[in-house]
């Protein structure tokens, strides 16, 4: 295991403007977690991420984190029109070292990722504003993965993919998470979807209703709590 990543959120609120999205959060994910958080619409699951990647700053509390490289794959995938890159291009830009022209070695290490991720390896050439929404949801996960991110956070990430594949694609983030070690924080709105029996479930709601391991949310689901 890689060491020392660790994130700890003390009484964080987060705001935008005067509107409070997410009051008094406090939590830890330890190195190797997987967190799912789930909440109704609008109740500051992506606010919250938003945070940890830096990207908002709390309005109270403090957020610490030890944890070397983030990686983030938000919810809304935002490719420009006419943006001036091939697939392998795009994809190649998530490796940590560059060089002016890709190596044949690392096309070969894209390529695998596009097969894995039940790609065709003829989109590596295409423009990257040319995928469809399912195709450049997957070479963003791959982008992000091949970041070799200590924590991958994922918001949603089967929004675009059809049925038949989401249930692979989970099989294979669990592989992915043992070959890379990765602790995983991940938005959903369906449960069953990574859930693994030591995985961690957060329900938020603005506040943190619940916090804790999958099998005892069960428990706070009867006592007549539901997700949205
Ligand atoms: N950029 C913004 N400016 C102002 N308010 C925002 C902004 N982004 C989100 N909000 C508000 O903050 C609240 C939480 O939004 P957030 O996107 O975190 O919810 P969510 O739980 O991720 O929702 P969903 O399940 O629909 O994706 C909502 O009331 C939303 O309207």
């Amino acid at each position: 295991m890689k060491k020392d990543c660790l994130i700890e959120y003390k009484n964080v609120s987060l705001s935008y403007g005067q509107t409070e999205a997410v009051k008094h959060a406090s939590f830890v994910v330890h190195e190797g977690d997987i967190l799912n958080i789930i909440g109704p619409n609008g109740s500051g699951k992506t606010t919250l991420v938003k945070s940890l990647v830096g990207e908002l700053k709390p309005s109270k509390g403090e957020i610490l984190k030890s944890c070397k490289r983030l990686g983030y794959v938000p919810q809304k995938l935002m490719i420009k029109r006419n943006f001036p890159l091939t697939v392998q291009e795009f994809i190649y830009t998530g490796f940590l070292k560059q060089d002016l022209f890709i190596k044949p070695k690392d096309a070969e290490i894209i390529k695998a990722w596009i097969i894995r991720m039940k790609l065709d390896p003829k989109i590596l050439t295409e423009p990257i504003h040319t995928l469809s929404g399912g195709q450049l949801q997957r070479a963003y996960i791959i982008r992000t993965i091949i970041s070799k991110p200590d924590v991958l956070i994922l918001d949603e990430p089967t929004s675009a993919l059809d049925p038949s594949f989401r249930e692979q694609f989970y099989e294979l983030l669990k592989t992915i998470k043992e070959e890379l070690q990765m602790t995983i924080i991940h938005i959903t709105h369906d449960l069953t979807d990574l859930v693994l029996e030591n995985s961690l479930v957060m329900y938020i709601d603005q506040e943190i209703k619940f916090y804790g391991t999958y099998i005892d949310y069960h428990q706070f689901e009867h006592e007549g709590h539901h997700h949205g």
